[in-house]
């Protein structure tokens, strides 16, 4: 949970999203909301119920984007969801608990890797010591163990190829018993731990890369496995954020195929509204998760949605289509734009790539005719036409170390310009 004030989170989310001020607005008041829920008492904390929002805005403006960077902020378990998910065949109404259950095992992760930090260095003691019995068994006399522990630590036994026994935490593995939905989901590892020994794997590894498991493996023994469920289970309840996407596409009452675009609403109704899901790790309260809705509403308008529902969404933000200048500044402003991955992917090759400022406006300007006339998915764009522009240089990188390539507009223009004018053949390549 952070103390930022709404104004320095909006600064934060700036470093990242370009505009879209009103939406950067709602969800820096609703996260202070949160931290000053926190600072209530006794039975005024339980009332205070949070504003959740409504987003709406064509694709690819920011919304799941700020959604996200402010989730990141926070140290907030989130899950971002297809509402229309909900509406395909072989969907069983109860599923949209799995959300709830997904944003727990988000929450789980994110506390794990919050409390290894705290024992961090602990575990690199027993890792090293595992790493040596790899090296010369179990049975080395202490001086063997000493002169190799010495290599070990000056980095001369780093390529050297050991095998190593970890925890093997695979898929999740989990499954609903058929019919009984309120037991929450059995996790056959789970299980197989609980019956004694929990189930380990076997890698071959160099020493140098064993180490990232072997902390992780050792850190996670020295967890208190009940502290962090416990503290996952608190973070899910009071800091969660879901971000429910297409709401749109399940508003109105027309059925097609499947279950009905109203009972997807309704399904997700007491979600939103406050209810308690089982989980694995024990019952989850919904009443303080954040709920983020989102879609563009071209069609279905946010009053098609359940009164009930529009009544839980009640701070309504409109994101706007991006324009050519933002394509200009989310090229070279944003915190690791496009621009600067690829400066320093190819820097890794031994090549300086650097762009003019015409070329820059060339790939914002050629962004934007292609989402007019080819299909409008915002700043999605830019990915597909910078990978077309550098795509060459991508491939013979590794035989140009050492050199410098300015890109320019027309490398720009030879590259993708035809190709865009060409809206047929545009609509499979970019
Ligand atoms: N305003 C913006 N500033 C910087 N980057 C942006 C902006 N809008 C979109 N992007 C980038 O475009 C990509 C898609 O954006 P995002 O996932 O937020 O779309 P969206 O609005 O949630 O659309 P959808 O509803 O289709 O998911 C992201 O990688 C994001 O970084």
């Amino acid at each position: 949970m952070t103390n930022f004030s709404p104004r320095e989170i909006v600064s934060e989310l700036d470093r990242f999203i370009i505009g879209q001020k009103d939406a950067k607005r709602a969800v820096a008041i609703a996260l202070r909301n949160r931290w000053r829920r926190q600072q209530l008492e006794g039975s005024m904390r339980e009332e205070v119920m949070p504003k959740n929002i409504l987003m709406i805005g064509p694709t690819g403006v920011g919304k799941t984007e700020i959604s996200r960077r402010l989730a990141k902020l926070a140290g907030a378990p989130f899950i971002k969801v297809e509402a229309t998910k909900f509406t395909e065949v072989g969907y069983v109404g109860r599923d949209v608990e799995q959300i709830i259950r997904d944003l727990v095992e988000v929450a789980i992760g994110l506390q794990r890797e919050k409390m290894r930090e705290n024992v961090k260095a602990r575990a690199h003691v027993n890792a090293e010591e595992r790493v040596l019995e790899a090296l010369v068994g179990k049975t080395a006399s202490p001086a063997t163990r000493d002169s190799f522990r010495k290599k070990l630590r000056d980095g001369e036994m780093d390529d050297k190829e050991i095998e190593i026994e970890v925890a093997d935490t695979g898929a999740p593995g989990g499954f609903e018993v058929p019919g009984m939905p309120n037991i929450g989901v059995l996790n056959i590892n789970d299980l197989m731990s609980k019956m004694g020994g929990g189930r380990t794997k076997t890698r071959r590894t160099t020493v140098k890369e064993s180490y990232d498991f072997l902390i992780n493996d050792e850190s996670d023994k020295l967890l208190d496995q009940e502290e962090v469920t416990q503290r996952a289970i608190e973070s899910t309840q009071n800091d969660g954020i879901v971000f429910l996407d297409e709401i749109d596409k399940v508003a109105g009452s027309d059925s097609r195929t499947g279950p009905s675009r109203e009972g997807v609403q309704r399904d997700l109704l007491p979600l939103v509204e406050g209810t308690t899901v089982a989980t694995k790790y024990g019952p989850v309260k919904t009443d303080h998760i954040l709920f983020i809705a989102s879609g563009a509403f071209h069609v279905a308008k946010p009053s098609d949605l359940l009164p009930e529902l529009q009544g839980r969404l009640p701070i309504r933000v409109e994101l706007r289509a991006l324009e050519k200048d933002d394509f200009r500044r989310i090229l070279t402003e944003t915190e690791a734009s496009l621009i600067k991955q690829y400066i320093a992917l190819m820097n890794t090759e031994g090549v300086a790539l650097d762009f003019t400022d015409d070329a820059i406006d060339q790939l914002a300007g050629i962004a934007v005719d292609l989402n007019a006339t080819v299909e409008n998915i915002g700043a999605r764009r830019l990915s597909t036409v910078m990978e077309r522009v550098l795509d060459e240089i991508s491939y013979t990188a590794p035989d140009q170390g050492g050199t410098s390539l300015t890109i320019d507009a027309e490398y720009v223009k030879k590259h993708v310009g035809d190709l865009a004018k060409n809206t047929d053949l545009s609509r499979f390549i970019l």
